[in-house]
């Protein structure tokens, strides 16, 4: 997560426009216009089958788009396939934990800096010093990720030994230690206890302190994207619903009415 590992330095404002995305016959999003602040932590909400992953998937090349565009910044990535899009920094973690079980924890992170530029084929097979640099700055990204996450003392334990909670940590370990400008979590807490969700909305918060990025964060738990994110947008049926700051979003009576099926001071 070094800085001079870093091919994207500055956070990028994310902008969807008209962005409409189809399996088969069902339209999963529809003509969704979101804008993700530079710099910002930014919750998506709605409730189940919103449209939320989709809407990730679609900013991070994961699924096509049917309509619409997505830009970073003043680049255009809609043309751009998910390996592209990482290259330029659009980095997305998932909502189950996918992790090699049966490696370490340094092992598991540093697949996260194959997104970083690497060096030829021809300097990897005759060991270059293009690949030898491109080692050692991996293995420094790594190592400052994983401090700062503090997951040091775990780096050579197998990640099937570890607690879930840390499992959770190293899925964010791999998306972070390539510093991506921009960041897309899909419900990162999903999974943990409250002392668990409590820890890692520290470690984002610290995360971003440190190398500030246009983060976003699917999540369900309201006090967790309250504490967590300055921006939040609501989306329902696959459509935008509403869009400011978490205490307009989740004062607003249609995101409530959406969300948790009354709005507030209505009768249970
Ligand atoms: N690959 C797919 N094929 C067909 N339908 C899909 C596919 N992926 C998602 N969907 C449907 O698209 C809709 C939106 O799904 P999506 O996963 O984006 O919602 P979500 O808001 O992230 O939901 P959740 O909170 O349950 O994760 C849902 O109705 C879902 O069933």
């Amino acid at each position: 997560m070094s800085r001079t590992a870093t091919h994207n330095t500055v956070a990028p404002a994310v902008r969807t426009e008209g962005l409409t995305v189809r399996y088969g016959a069902f339209q999963a999003l529809s003509d969704v216009t979101v804008s993700l602040p530079a710099g910002q932590i930014s919750g998506l909400i709605g409730p189940n089958g919103a449209g939320k992953t989709t809407l990730l998937n679609a900013i991070s090349g994961f699924t096509s788009i049917a309509e619409g565009s997505v830009h970073v910044g003043h680049a255009d990535l809609t043309a751009l396939d998910a390996r592209r899009r990482a290259l330029a920094g659009v980095v997305r973690g998932f909502q189950t934990v996918r992790l090699l079980d049966r490696e370490s924890v340094l092992t598991n992170v540093l697949i996260g800096t194959e997104r970083l530029p690497q060096p030829s084929a021809l300097a990897q097979f005759f060991g270059l010093p293009s690949q030898w640099r491109a080692g050692r700055r991996d293995t420094a990204a790594a190592a400052e990720v994983l401090d700062l996450l503090g997951l040091t003392g775990q780096a050579h334990r197998r990640v099937d030994e570890l607690p879930f909670a840390s499992r959770r940590l190293v899925e964010v370990a791999r998306v972070l230690v390539s510093s991506p400008s921009v960041i897309l979590l899909d419900e990162p807490a999903a999974g943990l206890d409250q002392e668990g969700r409590q820890e890692l909305a520290a470690v984002l918060t610290r995360v971003h302190h440190n190398h500030p990025s246009t983060m976003v964060v699917v999540e369900h738990d309201v006090d967790l994207v309250k504490s967590l994110c300055s921006y939040v947008i609501a989306l329902d049926s696959g459509a935008f619903l509403r869009d400011g700051t978490p205490a307009e979003v989740f004062g607003d009576r249609q995101v409530q009415l959406a969300y948790f099926g009354r709005a507030a001071g209505a009768d249970a």
